[in-house]
């Protein structure tokens, strides 16, 4: 932050840069929906007044004599202001510098990235990254923000305003009671919402949900003058109820998407939802949403994760992420509990038997909801894959108990669909296995090209035999975990002998046998031209079109998952691949008739070759190169 002029009342200050970029972008592309300027405040007004009261179990005192929590709105036609209030935690001078000036959340870098310049595409992507405070903007030209922290004194209080346009000034000014009013004066043509009817309208639709009561001043018709007129009296114009604590039936669909933006921040509507009062050995309420997209900050460590935690009604914490797995980081919503105490830490989460018993409710509920997607709403369920399938992958590892439901919920590219979506499941291959198939087979690769045109899979192919194609970085780690589906071993193409089982009958076993034996002396010369790069050579009946392939023995660490563990700095054994031919091929054939003097340069070409088609970077590609020139042009490397 730069700063630019100061005086002794006031000073101005410049926003940070990506600021003015949020308000450029916001104020062209989200006009279409100016008027969610109004929810945006209400519910920023609503936090503050949790936060208060959060703050205030320990210290009553900033409560300064009691008096209820509010939500004002009101409207002056001569000034064309529109204000909102709120008696909540009010900010010090160094929050509204801090929090009205910069863009501290995570997943900010990832934002911008994504901004491409197209107005639609990116009205989409700043609602999923969250407007907030700066969607007053969109209407006004002049945004006046008067707050007093809860606990300090009168004269201590924050002036802070701003045109959008780059700075803001702050100054310190009185103010007699505590919380925030932030008034907006309206940019040219936008009086209509200097308008009971119009605001009131907006708070019914937008925020209804709202717990604490939303005051407006009555109006009525004035005859003499022709208008609507404001009394002195009030009134509530929402519900103000807690809304996860109504009753099912009385809550509309509208109602509840409302909420989920006002508890997730985000802009669009949820996927789907599951509201529950659970009673018995632990008494709580979940809300619980499924988005329809990840946030910006889903892979980022430090990012936000988790649902609200109320206490009785009354708000202790955002992101209380020990009442969900991490898996389930995704979700959002909020658990009131009427067991924990009111003074609960995070410390105390972790070691509750309470919110272990949350816990295991909430994520039976989600994997029920999810179970449901899939079932009944498929296509709801593939935008909720593609959004977040990798994240529920981990559950595989971290939740042993729910293994077999988190199993049937996963998705995968298969070759029996050849495209890169996932979208089938392992009950669908359970059904498609072939007479005598006891095994779901699998091939791993870094893309799905690799995966799909492995050479591991030619046999499999010729056998009409489906094989799942993973390529998503969890895999490898997922498969450590998840060893078998419906009684069925699952296991690599590229892994161990191969066995078809009952798939291969008696005549062919007795040829591929013959087979084996005449290749043998061939099998003993590669062996040693290439000791020292492979572990074993031998036959194989799994290749169709290639010559070769590399594969791993049945207890080492898959080529693939030894590039993956290289590539995050890990420490992985190295073990050496084993060189599989394929005795019908003419190159080995041509290899076998090689005389001595380059059978040692075809040998390394068949092992790099088959290194290459499985994804590897070959160690000397340069002398790989060299070689397969010298071949082509039929001399010696
Ligand atoms: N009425 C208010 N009282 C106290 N603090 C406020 C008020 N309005 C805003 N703030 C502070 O300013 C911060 C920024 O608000 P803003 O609405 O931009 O973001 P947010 O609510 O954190 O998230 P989002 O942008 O996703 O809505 C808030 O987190 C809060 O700390």
């Amino acid at each position: 932050m730069t700063q630019e002029s100061t005086t002794a009342a006031s000073e101005t200050l410049g926003f940070q840069a990506e600021v003015k970029q949020l308000l450029h972008l916001m104020i062209h592309s989200l006009y279409s929906n100016k008027e969610i300027f109004l929810r945006e405040l209400v519910s920023n007004a609503s936090d503050a007044c949790d936060k208060l009261r959060f703050e205030a179990i320990d210290n009553p005192a900033l409560l300064e004599g009691g008096g209820e929590l509010a939500i004002h709105v009101s409207y002056d036609k001569a000034a064309r202001t529109i204000t909102v209030s709120d008696n909540g935690i009010g900010l010090t001078r160094e929050d509204a510098i801090a929090n009205l000036g910069t863009i501290a959340r995570s997943g900010t870098r990832e934002f911008f990235s994504r901004l491409t310049g197209d107005q639609q595409a990116d009205a989409q992507l700043i609602g999923q990254f969250g407007v907030g405070f700066y969607a007053s903007f969109i209407v006004a030209s002049k945004v006046t923000v008067l707050s007093r922290r809860a606990g300090a004194p009168a004269g201590e209080a924050v002036r802070w305003e701003s045109s959008g346009d780059g700075e803001f000034t702050i100054a310190q000014t009185e103010k007699a009671t505590r919380g925030t009013d932030v008034i907006l004066t309206l940019r040219e043509g936008e009086d209509d919402f200097l308008s009971g009817w119009r605001l009131r309208e907006i708070l019914r639709r937008y925020s209804d949900h709202i717990s604490l009561p939303i005051r407006m001043k009555k109006e009525e018709w004035d005859a003499d003058k022709g208008e609507q007129v404001q009394r002195d009296e009030e009134e509530t114009v929402n519900q103000a109820s807690a809304l996860w604590t109504r009753a099912k039936n009385e809550i509309t669909d509208e109602q509840y998407r409302e909420f989920y933006k006002h508890v997730s921040h985000d802009f669009d509507d949820p996927l789907a939802w599951t509201h529950n009062r659970v009673e018995g050995r632990s008494e709580y309420t979940q809300l619980l949403y499924v988005p329809k997209h990840a946030p910006f900050d889903l892979w980022d460590r430090n990012g936000k994760r988790g649902v609200k935690l109320y206490v009785k009604r009354v708000f202790i914490m955002d992101d209380a992420e020990q009442l969900l797995p991490a898996y389930l980081r995704f979700v959002r919503g909020v658990i009131d509990s009427a067991d924990l105490p009111l003074n609960v830490s995070r410390e105390i989460l972790q070691e509750s038997r309470d919110v272990r018993a949350i816990r295991e409710g909430s994520t039976k509920r989600i994997l029920s909801l999810l179970e449901d997607l899939a079932e009944n709403r498929k296509d709801d369920y593939a935008t909720f894959w593609s959004a977040f399938g990798q994240v529920l992958k981990e559950g595989t590892g971290e939740d042993a108990t729910n293994l077999e439901r988190i199993a049937k919920l996963l998705r995968f590219a298969s070759t029996h669909t050849g495209t890169d979506e996932q979208t089938v499941s392992l009950a669908d291959y359970v059904s498609r296995m072939k007479e005598g198939q006891d095994k779901i087979y699998y091939v791993t690769a870094e893309t799905f090209a690799t995966a799909a045109n492995s050479p591991h899979l030619e046999v499999f192919r010729k056998k009409g035999v489906e094989v799942l194609l993973l390529t998503d970085r969890v895999d490898e780690w997922m498969l450590s975990y998840l060893r078998e589906f419906d009684g069925k071993q699952l296991v690599s193409v590229a892994k161990g002998s191969l066995d078809l089982g009952g798939m291969a009958d008696e005549q062919e076993k007795k040829q591929q046998a013959e087979v084996a034996e005449s290749v043998k002396p061939l099998v003993e010369r590669l062996k040693t031209a290439l000791e020292g790069r492979v572990k074993d050579v031998r036959v194989t009946f799994r290749l169709v079109d290639s010559p070769a392939c590399v594969v791993a023995d049945e207890h080492d660490l898959g080529q693939n998952l030894q590039r993956l563990l290289k590539a995050a700095g890990q420490q992985a054994p190295e073990s050496k691949p084993i060189l599989e031919i394929n005795p019908e091929h003419a190159l080995v054939k041509r290899i076998e008739a090689a005389d001595e003097a380059s059978f040692a340069d075809w040998s390394e070409l068949l092992l790099d070759q088959a290194l290459l088609a499985e994804g590897a970077a070959l160690d000397d590609p340069a002398a790989f190169v060299k070689r397969m020139n010298a071949l082509l042009l039929g001399g010696q490397a």
